[in-house]
Parts: structure tokens; sequence; C-alpha cells
């Protein structure tokens, strides 16, 4: 007898996704979080795309802190480019308020009828006769939960990747390290977001200033620590002095973001990953609320199946591997790449670039031209990227 058929370790965007999907196929689901509260403290620029929130849920003006039209991309030397949300694609369209949410997400969960438990954290794992012994501390109080399956949807520092052996290992430039402000008395336009690129601002990175509602913005860093002299602080104090010397500060966030490109596999015997403890974020943006759901959403389904078969091994579950490689797997591994390339173009070129774009018509501008201006201005590149204009 085991307790659950399966237990997702997390409940950001990935676990509550997943719990939510193997309850609603009937399936015996804990979902635990470690934190006293689902989605605090928010570690996130909170920004998604349009068409990826609404493939799962409808819009709701309680999480919704900002819907935008446009994304404006500022070179070191000041040349600005505007993007529309449609084309700039990924992480423009709506801004979040993640601590809303995320904790909506979880109750889609638990409506499903996943057990969801708080303040509870997967601290041991072993596996006994083909199942898993998760050992629990919950509240203070320690218990192992026998399951099928578990879901390892417990973030960027991913214990369960470890128990299970899986690789998910980060070097120095598989990791963008962050930092965000919540920043008011700043002015912005509040339906567009804003990108300052090159190695002036943020090595192997950008800056990024994100509206939450008319009065607040998240203004975040993402720097690489293989071509960053500084830390992301030093930078962003920097930025922040020279553009907002009048804002205040009223939340601070750090954290890493992975940047890897697809591991090979996310799974092992009785265990899957999903979310950023797979590495799913997008290596370009950095962006992985969407991808976290998407497999989420896989890991669900896969876990029933697997539940049906009565089969937990890996080889059955690779078929979950194969989900989510088939629906955003070849970007991860295209744009790292593409970003392997782009973090070493100089500032020269960026502000070639943007210079002769400036003034495009909104219209007329997609990610497509800037990239063939890109190619005009710096013909090299082309041929360093032909396998992507396939
Ligand atoms: C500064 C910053 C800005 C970002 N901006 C954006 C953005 O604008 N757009 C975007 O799409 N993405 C952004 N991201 C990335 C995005 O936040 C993540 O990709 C997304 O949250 C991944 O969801 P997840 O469910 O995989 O993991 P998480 O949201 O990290 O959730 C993991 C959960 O697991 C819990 N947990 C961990 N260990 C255990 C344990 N042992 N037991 C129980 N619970 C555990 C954690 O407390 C956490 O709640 C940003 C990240 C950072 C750091």
């Amino acid at each position: 007898m085991t307790d659950y058929d399966v237990v997702v370790v997390g409940a950001g965007p990935a676990g509550s996704i997943a719990a939510k999907t193997a309850a609603e196929k009937g399936l015996d689901v804990l979902l635990i979080e470690k934190r006293q509260e689902i989605g605090v403290p928010v570690r996130c620029a909170e920004g998604v795309s349009r068409e990826g929130l609404e493939s799962f849920v409808k819009p709701d003006s309680r999480w919704i802190a900002s819907e935008i039209e446009s994304a404006e991309i500022i070179s070191p030397s000041n040349h600005k480019v505007v993007l529309s949300a449609e084309s700039a694609g990924n992480e423009v369209g709506y801004v979040l308020e993640r601590k809303i949410f995320d904790r909506y997400l979880a109750r889609l969960a638990s409506k499903a009828g996943a057990d969801v438990l708080t303040k509870t954290a997967a601290v041991s794992f072993r596996r006994e006769d083909g199942i898993v012994r998760l050992g629990i501390r919950s509240m203070g109080e320690f218990e192992e939960v026998m399951t099928k399956l578990v879901i390892g949807a417990d973030g960027v520092e991913s214990r369960v990747a470890k128990w299970a052996g899986i690789d998910t290992t980060l070097k120095l430039n598989e990791i963008e390290s962050c930092v965000q402000y919540l920043m008011t008395n700043i002015d912005f336009e509040d339906d567009k977001t804003y990108f300052w690129v090159g190695r002036k601002y943020a090595p192997g990175g950008y800056i990024w200033l994100f509206p939450k509602g008319k009065d607040a913005a998240n203004v975040g860093i993402g720097v690489m620590p293989s071509l960053a002299e500084r830390n992301a602080k030093w930078y962003l104090d920097r930025f922040v002095k020279e553009n907002f010397p009048e804002g205040e500060i009223v939340e601070v966030v750090v954290g890493g973001v992975p940047v890897k490109g697809a591991i090979d596999s996310a799974v092992a015997d009785n265990v899957m990953l999903a979310g950023d403890a797979a590495r799913h974020t997008d290596p370009i943006t950095g962006g992985g609320i969407i991808n976290a759901m998407k497999a989420g959403y896989y890991a669900g389904l896969t876990a029933y199946e697997s539940v049906e078969a009565k089969d937990y091994t890996a080889g059955f579950l690779k078929r979950y591997d194969e989900r989510w490689k088939g629906d955003f797997g070849e970007n991860l591994v295209r744009n790292k790449k593409l970003q392997e390339k782009m973090v070493k173009l100089d500032d020269a070129t960026l502000d070639k670039l943007t210079e002769s774009l400036e003034g495009v018509p909104i219209e007329e501008m997609s990610v497509k031209r800037l990239a063939l201006e890109l190619f005009k201005k710096h013909p090299k590149l082309l041929w360093d990227l032909r396998e992507f204009l396939k």
C-alpha cells in the first residue's frame, strides 16, 4: 500500500499544474511546499506571454498587475527599438502578481482533489521495492510518505534532482545571477516593458523594467557570472542611480535563473523533474513560468499513464521527456546556441544595430527584422547563425 500515487514537491507554477493535472485524472496526489505561504517571497519579474498564459488559465484582474502592449529595447548609447507585444513574443503580454497567481494555481490543484500542505519540506528520499519513501518535515514533525512517483518541481536548487541522480549541474555560463527591486517614484509608461542590453549594463544578460500597475515597477538585472566583473547588485545600483535617482526601493529579490538549455533527461525511476528543477527556462530571456506550467502538465499526464500501467520505471517515464522536448525542448537547444553568440556581441555592434532601426514604426518591426539588420551590420554573424535561419 502506498499513501499516494504522486507526491509533487514545490508549489510553484510547475508543481501546482502537475498536481492539478494528476488529481483531475483521479490520482491520489499530495502537493507540498516548504514555505509557509505559497508565492511568497516572489523571486520573479513576473512577465508572461499572453498566448502562453491564456493556454492554461483565463486572465483574472486579481493577479494581472499590468497589460503590456509593447517592449522597448535600449542600447548602450541609448538608441531605442520598439516591438509590439506579439512580435516580442516571450515574457511580454502580462505582468503577473505572482503572490496571488501562485496561490490561485495551488487552489486549482486543491479543487481538483490534491492534498496541499504548506510549511512542509521534502527532506529525504529512499527507493524501496519499486516505490519511494519520501521523508517530509511538516510543521516541524518528520514523517515518511510512501508514493509511487515523485514530481520534483522544487525550483532552481532542486534536491529531488540530486536524490534521483539526474544531472542538472550548472556551470558559470549556465546561470544568470539576478537582483530585482520593486520601485516606486520612477517614470515609465505602464503598458510597456523595457530592456537595456549590452555589456555596459549587464554582461551576459540585461536590465529590465516591468510595470506593476501605474505607480510601481520591477527593475531588475541578470548577469552571467562567467562574464561579469562585479556582482549583479553593483551593476543594478549603478543603473538605478543614473536613471532613477529619485526612485524608492520597496522590495528586494535575489535569485538564480538557469540558462543551461535542454538537459538530456528529466526522469529517473519513480521521478520526473519539471520547471526550473529541470532547467526549463529560456536561455535568452530567462523566462520560465510558461514552460514550467507546460512541463507540469506533461508530468501530471505522464504520472497518470504510469499509474495506470503500474510502471514507474525511467523507461516508461521517458515519454515525459518526449513530451516536453517535443513542445519547447528544441527552443531551449536553439536559444542556448543563440545566447552563446549573443553574449559575444560588443556594445558598438548593438549600438549600430539599434541606431539603424530607431524610429521604425512598431507595426513594421519584428524580431526577424532585427535579426536581418544585425546580419547586414555584422555579416560574419550571418555565417555563424546560419542554422537558426532555416
Ligand atoms: C529575478 C528573477 C526574475 C524572473 N523573471 C521572470 C519573468 O519575468 N518571467 C518568467 O517567465 N520567468 C521569470 N523568472 C523565472 C521564473 O521565476 C521561474 O522560471 C519559475 O518560477 C519556475 O517555476 P517552478 O514552478 O519551476 O519553480 P519555483 O517557482 O521556483 O517553485 C519552486 C517551489 O518549490 C519549493 N521548494 C523547494 N524545495 C522544496 C522542498 N525540499 N520541499 C518543498 N518545497 C520546496 C520552493 O519554496 C518554491 O515555492 C525569473 C526568475 C528570477 C530569479
